[in-house]
């Protein structure tokens, strides 16, 4: 990918001073500024091309469509839910994250909660500093041979998961997506929801916030766990239902909670974080001085790669893009885009595109049919020179429009890449490669140019019957404006007629005066 211009970013947060100083050594531009409101920020992100945040700074629509610049949001941390990642995508921003750097640091936490729970630490270090001396009220139990439920095997369910086996625990969890067999290598039985439940005395969340994770214990699955059961949250304020946890601690049924992570933070609601069998943090499971340092160096460097096209990591919403950092993949965006913008301006289309559908052929291009579509969609909605859909937002536009864009890959003895769109019913296709490292286009509309088209530079398409008079008869009018002839292709031909391409000094005032003399005509700059 062409790297992506990053001269001025805002750092809104607490992070690492290793991040601003990587910027620097890079060139970036960096402005700390420190718990802004949320107009104070709209006013400021118009200045910037990135902003890096932690989980404070509510990055909502309203702040993203105010950053007319913006490219990049660069989390320092794991959760994103503090972004609005849809809005970002929207608007052809790239969104990452530094997912592993803080693994450590919340799995060890989560432990702390875990036995503090089981020995009431903070109720007794309370105690002691109130004079106390009360070593009946704070008879604990052994972890050893008890049940861990882990909900959420990523990440930090899996490190809390062994260093828990550790004390004699047994652990037993929950995840959709990690397979049973990879959880069992690291000494986790996984089951279903309702089979764990009744089995635990301890209960952790390490899930991302999301539709599906919201209130997972909730009053329905606390009444079919154990009387007393524990749990613990170190992961998102809200996949325990405060309510239903309150409710629970009251009756009994829940015999403890550690808290890292709330709904609203701070809470304004104190009746959690009062409540004696609670014991809770200010969001504190990556705040070390290792997890800091970590985020702050990965997403400095994760920006600088990403801003120098050397690589793309760590990006939310970019997927289709990480492959398109490889150092041949600069020449097939441009002609994705380029051929994209050649069937744009030969189709003259004012209506929308009904299909889309992109082909990669032969073997080297097998993992870029992503990239190539994207790239294919961005040249089909370039409206012209100012700032258009990019890589990042291309097929969620194209969703938005109605477009339905369809890439697959197929293997063939040279590599090539086939455009294909449908409007009105007509359908149009082309075909282009990458030739000595340049974008060429091969044929259009079924007619093969006899010397690939250089897509570079202002193109003049027209499509006539063959005749030695016609070829005059458009450099005539060429001369007429002015406009020098650069280059020469034409096409087999198709039905009777064919297609010419010619390389021009400059388009056209008036590409009317050729109406008399083709069939049809495009011109366009690539
Ligand atoms: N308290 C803190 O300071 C702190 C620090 C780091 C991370 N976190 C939070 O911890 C959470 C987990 O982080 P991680 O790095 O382990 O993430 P991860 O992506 O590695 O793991 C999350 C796991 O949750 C699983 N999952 C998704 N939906 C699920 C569901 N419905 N039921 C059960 N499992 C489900 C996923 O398959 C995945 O394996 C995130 O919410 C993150 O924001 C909090
Ligand atoms: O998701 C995360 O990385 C944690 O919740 C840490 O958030 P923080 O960077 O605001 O401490």
């Amino acid at each position: 990918m062409a790297p992506v211009s990053v001269k001025r970013i805002l750092i809104s947060e607490s992070v690492d001073p290793c991040c601003k100083t990587i910027l620097q050594e890079n060139g970036v531009e960096v402005t700390e500024k420190q718990q802004m409101t949320k107009e104070e920020l709209i006013a400021e992100i118009q200045n910037y091309d990135g902003l890096v945040v932690r989980s404070a700074t509510k990055v909502t629509a309203d702040i993203i469509n105010a950053g007319g610049n913006l490219k990049i949001i660069g989390r320092a941390g794991t959760g994103v839910d503090n972004v609005d990642v849809d809005a970002a995508t929207k608007r052809g921003i790239i969104v990452m994250n530094t997912p592993s750097g803080n693994t450590i640091s919340a799995a060890e936490l989560t432990c702390v909660l875990l036995m503090s729970l089981s020995r009431h630490i903070p109720q007794a270090v309370m105690s002691m500093k109130d004079g106390k001396w009360d070593r009946k009220k704070f008879m604990g139990a052994e972890l050893y041979g008890k049940v861990l439920g882990i909900v959420g095997l990523g990440r930090i369910g899996k490190e809390v998961a062994t260093r828990m086996q550790s004390f004699g625990m047994k652990t037993i969890g929950y995840d959709p997506i990690t397979p049973p067999e990879v959880s069992a290598s690291w000494g986790v039985e996984q089951m279903s929801l309702e089979e764990l439940w009744p089995q635990c005395d301890y209960i952790t969340v390490h899930t991302p916030l999301m539709p599906s994770t919201t209130g997972l214990l909730n009053d329905t699955s606390f009444a079919k766990c154990k009387k007393g059961v524990k749990v613990v949250n170190c992961a998102r304020g809200g996949i325990i239902d405060e309510a239903a946890l309150l409710r629970a601690l009251e009756s009994g049924q829940c015999g403890g909670a550690g808290l890292d992570v709330f709904v609203e933070e701070p809470p304004k609601d104190r009746a959690l974080v009062n409540h004696p069998n609670v014991i809770s943090c200010p969001h504190l499971g990556a705040s070390t001085k290792e997890a800091q340092a970590r985020c702050g160096k990965e997403i400095a460097l994760q920006i600088v790669d990403m801003a120098t096209g050397k690589a793309l990591v760590g990006a939310v919403n970019a997927q289709v893009l990480v492959s398109s950092f490889s150092p041949d993949s600069h020449q097939w965006i441009l002609l994705g885009e380029s051929m994209g913008r050649v069937l744009k301006a030969c189709t003259a289309s004012k209506e929308a595109y009904g299909q889309v559908h992109v082909t990669a052929l032969g073997e080297s291009l097998k993992k870029s049919t992503g990239f190539l579509s994207s790239a294919a969609v961005v040249g089909l909605l370039t409206e012209g020179p100012q700032k258009g859909p990019n890589l990042v937002n291309a097929l969620p536009l194209a969703a938005e429009t109605g477009i339905t864009v369809q890439a697959d890959h197929k293997d063939n003895e040279c590599e090539a890449c086939v455009l294909e769109v449908s409007v009105n019913g007509r359908s149009y296709k082309a075909v282009g490669s990458v030739q000595a490292g340049v974008p060429v286009l091969l044929e259009l509309n079924g007619s093969v140019f006899r010397q690939p088209v250089p897509l570079t530079g202002h193109l003049l398409f027209f499509k006539a019957a063959n005749s030695t008079e016609l070829l005059l008869s458009v450099t005539g009018v060429l001369a007429a404006a002015s406009v020098e002839l650069q280059s020469f292709s034409a096409s087999t031909a198709c039905s009777g007629e064919q297609w010419y391409c010619m390389g021009i000094s400059s388009l056209l005032g008036d590409i009317g005066a050729l109406k008399s003399l083709v069939k049809e005509a495009a011109q366009l700059t690539v």
